[in-house]
């Protein structure tokens, strides 16, 4: 994918600050400190457009991300983050709730799961939470830099029984360190941004 423009366009809480140009686009879920700003990031050639921060709760807002004038990543705060408060949890929820329940333009979920350890349970519910919702949902698994080659299958095969992936969905192995899947992960995503 060659990429010639890549803007922020909007931060938004509420859906009247949702970009209204109709172009489609995909949304990350997952952990916050999973590495959804830094999955944008790599899959751009940016080093910091999305915000990254080893502090997990750093991504607060839905950020839409223009790409090429033709499609949105759309970057989400994370979840299952201990440090806040039970009215803060209720206020995500909602907002993510809303975003992805009714937006008529997202294609596709990129739900990013940490290939070091076994999905959680959030991880898992988000997971149904798409299947519920039939939102499309490929499952990239991040940080593959960290988990050695011999043991990254292995590592794949849990996720995948964990979240009892669905039978055509795809589990992509990623590093935003390496460059690891990123093609996979292009190649995945392209069936959904060409309208
Ligand atoms: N080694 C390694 N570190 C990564 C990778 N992806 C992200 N990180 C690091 O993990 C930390 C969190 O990354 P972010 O991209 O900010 O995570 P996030 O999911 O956007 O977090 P929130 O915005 O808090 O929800 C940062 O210190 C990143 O440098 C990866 O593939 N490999
Ligand atoms: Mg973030």
């Amino acid at each position: 994918m060659n990429i010639t423009k890549a803007e922020l366009v909007i931060s938004a809480v509420k859906p009247e600050q949702y970009p209204d140009s109709g172009r489609p686009e995909v949304a990350l879920a997952g952990r916050s400190n999973v590495g959804k700003s830094s999955f944008i990031n790599k899959m751009i050639n940016r080093k910091n457009l999305a915000r990254t921060s080893s502090k997990p709760g750093k991504t607060q807002t839905l950020n839409f991300y223009l790409i090429n004038d033709s499609f949105y990543f759309v970057d989400v705060p994370g979840y299952g983050f201990a440090r806040v408060s039970k009215q803060e949890r209720q206020k995500w929820g909602k907002m993510m709730e809303t975003y992805f329940t009714t937006r008529e333009t997202l294609k596709a979920a990129l739900l990013l799961v940490d290939l070091r350890h076994p999905p959680t349970k959030d991880d898992v519910m988000m997971y149904e939470f798409f299947k519920h919702y039939e939102i499309p949902v490929i499952v990239i698994a991040t940080k593959a830099d960290k988990v050695p080659r011999g043991k990254q299958q292995k590592h794949a095969k849990i996720a995948r029984e964990t979240l009892r992936l669905a039978a055509g969905d795809s589990l992509i192995l990623f590093s935003s360190e390496t460059g690891q899947g990123k093609e996979e992960a292009w190649a995945a995503l392209l069936p959904f941004l060409t309208e």
